[in-house]
């Protein structure tokens, strides 16, 4: 058979394919909407329905990863399922996202990430103007980055929950990878100045250091704001990620500067939904102990004395004294979990205080 022939009737294989995947899609899609329906139909009264399950989205993506055979690999494939399941979900209510904007951020790119593209996602100003808008009910979820593998805790976030009443709903982690990105204008031998996020400098700066060690380093409110900046002047260039290149139209003198190749920030989905547990949980939790020798020693034995893992402590000032101090822990396991509830009793007994911030799926994308 020519070259021709073969591509036709391969062509014609996809087209027959790609019908039987569209019935099957639009069957998938008809089901969604039977399942809002069946939820709207057994509500009690004054409830509102819950539409979004996190629990269960993580629970079809990693059944389709497991029974994936490839070609694909299992990130792909789902990703694919992700954007169908977003899709789905849209027919039965559209979310509304606010995340640490303006556009092309990776805190969007995280958004998307979680969510899939059937999203209304709305860029907010800083960390804080998320948790607002959640809380004033203004969206249903937000996206906040909480940690970054390269330079460690976003204290704005972690502040942020002192001050809110929040749930912890799920968690994404995106691997970064940053650019030195120029316009069309831009002189590349006349670069005097550089911007980006501070958290962003700091990940490439050794690169810096080796590559642009005189030029000014200029630290923006974010990457996109950065790359929106470069746009209009000859002189500068930018650190940012593909998203805020592509948005603004910059083309990458230099790619993947980080200075560490698993660069990745992790995410925290906040809204006001408990999520039920999957079996592959993490909760995280807010103490503040009494101000005393050992008493971080205290805090930890219950969560050692059961074997629970813990995947991350961090401390910051209490604000409600000089000298005091809260700590953030994350760990593996559901607050609803027999084992988990008597480690939390167990520190509540030694505690000043102790917040159960949220339970919810590990981040299977
Ligand atoms: O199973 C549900 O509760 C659904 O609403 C269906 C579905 C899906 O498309 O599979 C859609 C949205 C939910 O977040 C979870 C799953």
């Amino acid at each position: 058979m020519s070259e021709a022939d073969q591509l036709k009737a391969l062509r014609v294989r996809i087209d027959s394919l790609d019908e039987k995947i569209l019935e099957l899609i639009s069957e998938r899609a008809s089901c969604a909407q039977e399942v809002a329906r069946v939820k709207m139909r057994s509500l009690a009264a004054g409830e509102t329905p819950v539409f979004y399950r996190p629990e269960r989205e993580a629970w079809v993506l990693k059944h389709i990863m497991e029974l994936n055979q490839g070609p694909l690999d299992n990130e792909e494939m789902a990703r694919l399922f992700r954007e169908i399941m977003s899709s789905c979900l849209a027919l039965e209510q559209p979310l509304k996202i606010a995340y640490l904007g303006p556009e092309g951020t990776f805190t969007q790119a995280a958004a998307l990430k979680h969510f899939g593209h059937a999203v209304i996602s709305r860029p907010m100003a800083a960390i804080d103007e998320v948790f607002r808008e959640v809380a004033a009910g203004a969206v249903n979820f937000g996206v906040v980055p909480v940690e970054n593998s390269t330079e460690g805790a976003v204290n704005h976030t972690l502040d942020s929950f002192l001050e809110h009443d929040m749930v912890i709903c799920g968690e994404v982690e995106l691997r970064i990878h940053h650019h030195l990105l120029v316009g069309d204008t831009t002189k590349t031998d006349k670069i005097s100045r550089i911007y980006s996020h501070a958290q962003s400098l700091a990940q490439c700066r050794k690169w810096l250091d080796a590559n642009y060690p005189n030029v000014e380093r200029v630290a923006v409110s974010s990457n996109a704001d950065a790359a929106r900046r470069v746009k209009s002047e000859w002189n500068s260039a930018a650190i940012a990620g593909d998203m805020a290149a592509e948005l603004y139209g910059l083309s990458k003198l230099a790619e993947k500067i980080e200075d560490r190749p698993d660069n990745s920030t992790r995410f925290l989905i906040i809204g006001s939904q408990e999520v039920p547990p999957t079996g592959d949980d993490k909760t995280s939790i807010i103490a503040s102990m009494r101000n005393k020798p050992g008493a971080l020693h205290e805090l930890l034995v219950p969560f050692h004395s059961n074997g629970i893992d813990l995947t991350r402590i961090e401390t910051r000032p209490s604000r409600s004294g000089k000298w005091t101090y809260v700590f953030f822990i994350d760990f593996v396991g559901h607050h609803r979990d027999p084992l988990i509830r008597d480690v939390l009793d167990r520190i509540q007994q030694e505690a000043v205080a102790l917040k159960v911030l949220g339970s919810y799926p590990k981040a299977v994308l």
